[in-house]
């Protein structure tokens, strides 16, 4: 008869079991609709939020929402601005002048059009008063400058006292500004491409990272030039639309041009509440300020038990002796636990993990009670960080939170491991919270669709080390994968710095009514208050002799010593840790290129000792918590402000003391501009004695010489990617070379005439090129 057996499974009849999976059928196809439908509609809205953070739109962020107004440039301030403009810049100043003078005429080819529509930097020369509260013009550095208490009195001062119009006349700051930014825009602009130098994390594959910080979306006018000098005046043209938005503008009124006294009314009122701002957020800080000069923890008063999470929870806790919360999860936790969208900026070593890992669990617990889906366990709380040494640190101190909580999983997914494996560990585990780095995380969303179809029950998203995520290194990814995700959930952002930029860009991943909790305050130092911060400036062809000499006396001094000593690239820091060794030294390496078990092996090991050195590259800069150390030594120009924060934050964490030094060659020191905000002294330059620079030369001969060729490329290529150094390549090619020379090559290694023409390098006298 045929037509194979009359019962199926669960007793269904032949029909029934038809039906059944052409249901099935039928609501899968509608699901994949519906999922392309969102992501359609999803990459609408990022166009959209595209043209919002492009150059040219950014009267849209303003807060009056108003449109961009061109005002009269003070005549006095213009000359100032002139005749201060610092040497050698001179061109991006006069490419605003041309701008401001015939900005729609610039005909095709005819001299430096990047500037010419970029408004923000055309506003900015115009009326250079204008408070940064208004949103575009403020800049990164102005930002910096206005957030120092005492810069904040000399600007506002003559604001507030002699109202708008002697402001306009004041012409002192303007010209300050002007040239900070002008700085800032040479070292951005000279950052086009940068090689391997960078071992901040292989996670991080798509995109040169310093060199387009921000480009898109950035606030700096400088950096909308970057692109600008490739395209000619109709990609201009179409900027300068985008910048009004015309159709593709969503708000529902229109906005009505205003006058120029009605913009000043405007201002007046928005420096008044500007000013209202600093000053709460100054009483803020100075309770803060108190905390922390009382010499204590930065604990506060409230418990764990009073901040209404999971009982199971707080056992947890109490069995690893927290019981009071840290400043920033009082700050954090209640509005985390309301459900709403947070950014959240706490210095480094304040407990920010249990700050968005104690939300998430209380998102898991609410989403499996709600959870009526049985056929896939979705994952519910997804933290993204960009470090594999961070993601599981995170997963362990999740693991421990858990403890009693049976059935909750929390899982990590890393580059360096087997994707298989990974895969079979997440479906035969539990795993409602994952903790993952982009890259590898992107494989499996892209790989794997039932993976995906986990994530499309996702209700908690954090982003740890948020600035460093949105910047452009990882930008890609994250929209990526933020775009797999369901709209409906709540995000959460930290960091402990969050330039202006990051707040913008922000934007993509938070909701409009997202709150900012910031507990460091305006004003107030970026870096731990028990840290003493030194720096010293020596001919880099000592800096190996002198990090010999600063850890000899380090150890003689303390007995229970950890120290951290952070090299610009990873075959740098091979090449020290070579060297220290050799010397005696009990030093461990961490970097890129070594393999993923012996990192976290390492890693380990470093975290439960004493009396240990670890020689490091960036991809210990952020968030790892190593307890107790007691030294932290960075070596050479850290890439930007950020960086040499994260850093320093190694030690002093929890409220403890420690000490940071950053080693400088002179010809680094402009890098001391970045953070003079900070309280750096001046270390007193210890003496090397014969013997003893003998004995580090010996140990410089004995490292292969591969690695030394390796650290000759990557050293260039490090220094080629910051513009105060790349921008003169015969200078950089000479520094090179003494480098090179100081760890014992004879002459420089050749180059690949692809990579050298790549850095700019053809053609540099003191270049060689492989033949
Ligand atoms: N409530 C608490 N009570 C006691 N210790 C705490 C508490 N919260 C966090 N800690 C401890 O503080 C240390 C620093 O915490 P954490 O690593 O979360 O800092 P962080 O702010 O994320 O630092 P970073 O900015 O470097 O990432 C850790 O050792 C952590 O165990």
């Amino acid at each position: 008869m045929g037509g194979g057996p009359r019962t199926f499974p669960g007793g269904l009849s032949k029909w029934q079991y038809k039906q059944m999976h052409e249901k099935l059928a039928r609501q899968k196809q509608r699901g994949l609709l519906r999922h392309e439908k969102q992501l359609y509609l999803r990459s609408e809205i990022r166009a959209l939020a595209d043209r919002f953070s492009k150059p040219g739109a950014e009267d849209l962020w303003n807060e009056d929402d108003g449109p961009l107004h061109r005002a009269k440039r003070p005549q006095g301030g213009q000359q100032q601005l002139e005749s201060g403009r610092p040497r050698g810049e001179a061109n991006w100043k006069d490419w605003d002048d041309l701008a401001l003078e015939q900005p729609r005429t610039l005909a095709r080819g005819k001299g430096p059009s990047l500037a010419a529509f970029n408004p923000k930097r055309e506003y900015r020369a115009m009326a250079p008063w204008w408070p940064p509260s208004l949103g575009f013009i403020a800049s990164k550095r102005w930002y910096s400058v206005m957030s120092h208490p005492s810069t904040v009195t000399w600007q506002l001062g003559p604001l507030g006292a002699r109202g708008l119009d002697k402001a306009r006349e004041e012409t002192a700051l303007p010209l300050l500004n002007q040239e900070r930014l002008y700085s800032v825009a040479a070292r951005r602009f000279g950052r086009k491409w940068r090689p391997d130098s960078s071992d901040e994390d292989e996670e991080a594959t798509s995109t040169p990272r310093r060199n387009l910080r921000f480009g898109k979306f950035g606030a700096s006018s400088e950096e909308g030039s970057e692109v600008d000098e490739s395209e000619d005046t109709s990609t201009i043209r179409r900027r300068w639309s985008s910048a009004a938005l015309r159709n593709c503008d969503m708000k529902k009124e229109r906005r009505v041009l205003k006058s120029y006294e009605e913009e000043n009314n405007d201002l007046a009122g928005r420096i008044r509440e500007l000013r209202e701002e600093i000053k709460n957020k100054e009483v803020l800080g100075a309770e803060r300020r108190h905390y922390e000069s009382r010499g204590e923890s930065l604990l506060t008063n409230k418990r764990f038990d009073e901040c209404g999470i999971s009982p199971l929870t707080v056992k947890a806790l109490a069995d690893v002796g927290y019981l009071q919360t840290t400043v920033v999860q009082e700050a954090a936790l209640p509005t985390c636990l309301e459900g709403k969208d947070v950014l959240v900026k706490a210095k480094t070593g304040t407990g920010k993990s249990a700050a968005f890992l104690l939300p998430a669990i209380e998102s898991v617990l609410n989403a499996m009670k709600n959870n009526t889906n049985h056929r896939v366990s979705p994952i519910f709380a997804l933290v993204l960080c960009p470090t594999r040494e961070l993601a599981i640190q995170l997963t362990a101190e999740a693991n421990v939170l858990l403890k009693h909580h049976d059935g909750i999983g929390v899982q990590s997914l890393i580059g360096g491991t087997r994707f298989k494996l990974d895969q079979r560990r997440l479906e035969s585990e539990p795993c409602q919270i994952l903790v993952a780095t982009p890259g590898r995380l992107l494989d499996h969303i892209e790989n794997k669709s039932s993976f995906s179809v986990r994530l499309m029950g996702l209700k908690f998203l954090v982003l740890d080390e948020a600035d460093h995520l949105l910047d452009l290194g990882f930008r890609k990814d994250i929209e990526k994968i933020v775009d797999s995700l369901p709209r409906q959930r709540q995000t959460l952002l930290f960091s402990a710095t969050i330039p202006k930029e990051v707040r913008r860009v922000s934007q993509l991943v938070l909701k409009r009514d997202h709150v900012f909790v910031d507990t460091v305050g305006l004003g107030a130092v970026e870096t731990p208050t028990k840290v003493q911060q030194s720096c010293l400036v020596v001919p880099h062809e000592l800096h190996f002799h002198m990090v010999h000499r600063l850890l000899r006396e380090h150890i003689d001094r303390e007995v229970d010593y950890k120290v951290i000593v952070f090299c610009t690239t990873a075959m740098v820091t091979e090449f020290m840790y070579i060297m220290l060794r050799d010397l005696k030294l009990n030093v461990r390496e961490i970097h890129s290129r070594k393999p993923q078990l012996y990192r976290t092996r390492i890693s380990e090991e470093f975290r439960d000792s004493n009396c240990l050195i670890l020689v490091t590259s960036d991809v210990s800069t952020r968030g790892v918590n190593y307890p107790d150390v007691t030294l932290v030594i960075q070596v050479g120009a850290p890439p930007d402000r950020e960086h040499y924060i994260h850093r320093l934050g190694r030690t002093g964490r929890e409220g403890k003391s420690g000490k940071g030094i950053l080693l400088l060659a002179p010809w680094e020191e402009y890098f001391l501009n970045e953070i003079s905000d900070l309280p750096i002294e001046k270390y007193p330059a210890p003496d090397i004695d014969k013997e003893m620079k003998q004995k580090v030369d010996d140990s410089i001969k004995i490292v292969d010489m591969s690695i030394k060729e390796a650290a000759y490329h990557a050293w260039l290529g490090y220094y080629n990617s910051i513009a105060d150094i790349g921008r003169d390549k015969t200078v950089l090619a000479d520094l090179a070379n003494r480098f090179g020379a100081s760890i014992g090559l004879e002459k420089p290694p050749a180059l690949y005439r692809k990579t050298a023409l790549k850095m700019g390098l053809k053609d540099v006298p003191g270049i060689r090129i492989r033949k």
